[in-house]
């Protein structure tokens, strides 16, 4: 019997605390996933947590849709990749036209595109949806955002709605565009998250080496920062790394975490699209590139040989300057990330909505943070250019430009690495000045390759005579 409002599969950490919130708001869930232990655990969880009554395990597909109300709304929540391609494929012999597919992971855009334009002749709807917010999110409230046809969202809009996180009463929970918008806008969103992260951990390591600083006077300071203009998850959660105290042996956890970062791949896809696009996002590069030093271990620990262990003497920075250091890099990521979705609106005719998309971001995401209020209030004071002009940006910038500058200056000759600070550093200040030096790259370039360059007033595809290299 057709009983359930939704169907949802994947039971790992994402799905099973997604359907728990489901339940959790009065809709009936029908859960199943491809191992069914998976399935046991989850309705051992459902009963513990009192929400048996609002869940339905299937431990066959088949029964699994026929147990969903049609038209279907069917939760895919798996490893991104193949295995959405798999489980759409092994779906679609028991899917109604009339039906949908939500499909929630972190899927790369074009993947998604591409499954929105194959279902859509077959009369299955797609939506492509990013959620963030983790374990916790998944189960309390995620930030959603939400791509594919506008129909399919309206099917979806009310218990999409229910499950998101709430900031001030409002949903953090929107329709951004067709196709692959949700999925674009959630890949940026990590992108900014490896920023964030990145550029926290380096603040770490100048109080750490630099200020000497242990891991519990470290956590806080986070903490304390975390009451001020810094005020967001990732800082919150960083006081509570820091802070934790490993079991076993009773030292700081985090001195014994080996200093190698995994990836799963939306930080990268975010530095390429940008690339690829146009817009630079160095901040985001810089923390994909930090992640993949990292994880050479071996090779660092060679070079350290080869080098010395660097001679990180006391800095004299304070942390009043880390502080406003890391806001000013903050920005300047979050900059560029909007220019990034700004420009891929544009590309693809989406229509994103930067003002909406910064407000879903207020409350549930891992990048959720003060500060995002106020680019949202930015945003819909009208589009910008770029945050970094925006007036309320202009005044957070020129107070805190200058501490990002000490402290990058800092750790240059201290011998710490800042590859996503100084890549913040830098982006502000090529695109604050109006004269810069491609001029010379221009020359450079029509002179081997006679690439034309502009000259004011004369033309945009002129000439140099250049002196001839040959034979010298
Ligand atoms: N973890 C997080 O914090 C977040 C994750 N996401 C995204 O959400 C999605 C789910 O993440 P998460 O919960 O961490 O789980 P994982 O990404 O670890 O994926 C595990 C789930 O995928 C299923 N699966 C894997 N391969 C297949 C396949 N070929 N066919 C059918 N099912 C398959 C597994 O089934 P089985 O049990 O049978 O192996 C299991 O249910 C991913 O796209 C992830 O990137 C998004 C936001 C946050
Ligand atoms: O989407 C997420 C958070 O928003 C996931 O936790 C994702 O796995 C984070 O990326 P990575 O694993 O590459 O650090």
């Amino acid at each position: 019997m057709s009983t359930a409002d939704i169907g949802l599969i994947g039971l790992a950490v994402m799905g099973s605390n997604l359907a728990l919130n489901i339940a959790e708001k009065g809709y009936t869930v029908a859960v199943h996933n491809r191992s069914p232990g998976r399935i046991d655990e989850f309705v051992a969880e459902a009963k513990a947590q009192g929400l048996d009554g609002k869940t339905i395990p299937k431990y066959d597909l088949a029964d699994f849709v026929q147990t969903v109300k049609a038209p279907r709304s069917i939760i895919i929540m798996v490893k991104a990749g193949q295995p959405v391609d798999d489980m759409i494929e092994q779906l679609l012999p028991h899917l109604e036209p009339g039906d949908a597919i939500i499909e929630c992971g972190n899927s790369l855009y074009t993947d998604t595109q591409r499954r929105f334009d194959y279902l859509k002749p077959k009369n299955i709807g797609y939506l492509g949806v990013g959620v963030s917010g983790g374990e916790e999110g998944a189960r309390h409230g995620p930030s959603i955002m939400v791509g594919g046809s506008k129909e399919q969202w309206h099917n979806a809009e009310p218990v999409l709605t229910a499950i998101a996180a709430k900031f001030n009463g409002e949903s953090c929970c929107a329709y951004l565009g067709e196709g692959g918008a949700g999925h674009f806008v959630k890949m940026i969103h990590n992108g900014i998250e490896y920023g964030d992260m990145q550029m926290i951990a380096e603040i770490y390591g100048v109080m750490r080496d630099g200020l000497g600083m242990d891991p519990k006077a470290c956590a806080n300071v986070f903490q304390e920062w975390n009451k001020g203009p810094l005020n967001s998850y990732l800082i919150e959660i960083t006081g509570h790394v820091l802070d934790a105290v490993d079991d076993q042996t009773g030292k700081p956890l985090v001195d014994l975490i080996l200093d190698k970062a995994g990836q799963k791949g939306t930080g990268m896809w975010s530095a390429v699209v940008a690339q690829q696009m146009g817009v630079p996002a160095t901040a985001i590069e810089g923390a994909v590139a930090a992640r993949s030093l990292s994880s050479r271990k071996s090779e660092r620990v060679a070079a350290e040989g080869v080098y010395g262990k660097p001679n990180r003497a006391k800095t004299d920075v304070t942390l009043a300057d880390l502080e406003k250091a890391l806001l000013a890099g903050k920005i300047v990521s979050y900059a560029q990330g909007f220019a990034v979705i700004a420009k891929a609106s544009e590309e693809f005719g989406w229509s994103l909505p930067l003002a909406t998309i910064a407000k879903i971001w207020r409350a549930g995401c891992i990048i959720r943070s003060r500060f995002l209020d106020q680019m949202s209030s930015a945003y819909a004071k009208g589009e910008a250019v770029n945050l970094l002009v925006v007036p309320d940006f202009v005044t957070i910038m020129k107070d805190s430009h200058p501490s990002l500058r000490k402290v990058v200056a800092a750790a240059a000759i201290g011998e710490f690495p800042m590859i996503c600070l100084s890549a913040s550093l830098s982006y502000f200040d090529s695109y604050r000045q109006a004269q810069g030096t491609a001029n010379l790259t221009q020359g450079q370039r029509d002179f081997f390759g006679a690439h034309g360059f502009e000259i004011e007033g004369r033309g945009t595809d002129l000439h140099g005579t250049w002196p001839s290299t040959l034979g010298k």
